[in-house]
């Protein structure tokens, strides 16, 4: 029987085993220094100014595992936080499903967050825990678009590729990390969709088990840094926190 006073027990998996290939060649991007410190440091104590997260599993390049260990203990977390790192895959689902399989027993929300998102701020992890803790099975934070979308017929480089379709702007969101889930459904999800069916994040695993998916608000700061612009915007918004807010 379940003991309604044990505390409701929040892990995190961190996805930080890619290259980051759109952001030029160089050191693996969670790695690449963000005001100094690495981009990694950075999305882990994201994760870890929540006051919800008890246990938080990084997912390093599969070659570099150990020297990701020894770097984040030279950056220490608040006591109530655990951390492991463990190699990941040749994908982001690959990783993200070496990273569920080290998760401790016990554990009632898991959320999943790219290391290339490394300044999501607290306010927007705690109302992805709140909405899992609420009862949803699958919550991602998300944002209108500003852009206008068009769907188009691929052709090979070089060609101007005819539009087929304009998508309603109001129906659409962008959709960011860190997605929360009740730890079932997605372990069922990762186990159970096949790599290569198209599915870009996690929540998109669950949706094709039909498992509903909902969406809270984003936030403009939770943006990932993929190309050599984002690095520029995630500086910017670095210094003027530090200049602001205290913030390290
Ligand atoms: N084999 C992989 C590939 C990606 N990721 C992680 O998934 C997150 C989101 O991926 P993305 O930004 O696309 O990172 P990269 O795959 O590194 O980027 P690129 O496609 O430019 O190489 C990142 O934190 C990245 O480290 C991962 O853990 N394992
Ligand atoms: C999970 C994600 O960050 C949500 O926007 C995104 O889908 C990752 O995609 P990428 O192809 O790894 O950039």
């Amino acid at each position: 029987m379940s003991d309604p006073t044990r505390p409701i027990r929040t892990a995190v998996v961190i996805p930080a085993a890619g290259r980051g290939v759109r952001l030029g060649p160089g050191t693996p991007k969670a790695l690449r220094t963000l005001g100094g410190t690495p981009m990694l440091v950075h999305a882990v104590r994201a994760m870890a100014a929540s006051r919800a997260v008890s246990h938080i599993v990084v997912v390093a390049p599969s070659d570099g595992a150990t020297e990701v260990d020894r770097l984040l203990h030279e950056y220490p977390l608040a006591d109530r936080t655990e951390l492991v790192v463990v190699p990941g895959g040749r994908t982001r689902q690959e990783s993200v499903r070496l990273g569920l399989a080290a998760l401790p027993e016990g554990i009632d929300v898991v959320l999943v967050h790219d290391a290339a998102r490394p300044l999501v701020p607290v306010d927007t992890v705690d109302a992805v825990i709140a909405a899992v803790r609420a009862g949803a099975p699958a919550v991602v934070p998300a944002l209108p678009l500003a852009d206008t979308v068009k769907q188009v017929e691929p052709q090979p480089q070089g060609t101007p590729e005819p539009v087929v379709g304009t998508p309603e702007r109001s129906l659409l969101r962008a959709v960011q990390t860190p997605q929360g889930f009740d730890p079932e459904t997605l372990r069922k999800a990762h186990d159970t969709v096949v790599e290569g069916e198209g599915a870009t994040d996690d929540a998109g695993l669950a949706e094709r088990l039909g498992v509903p998916v909902v969406v809270v608000p984003g936030h403009e700061e939770a943006f990932k840094v993929t190309r050599p612009l984002d690095l520029v915007l995630a500086e910017a918004v670095l210094a003027r926190r530090r200049a602001t807010d205290g913030y390290v």
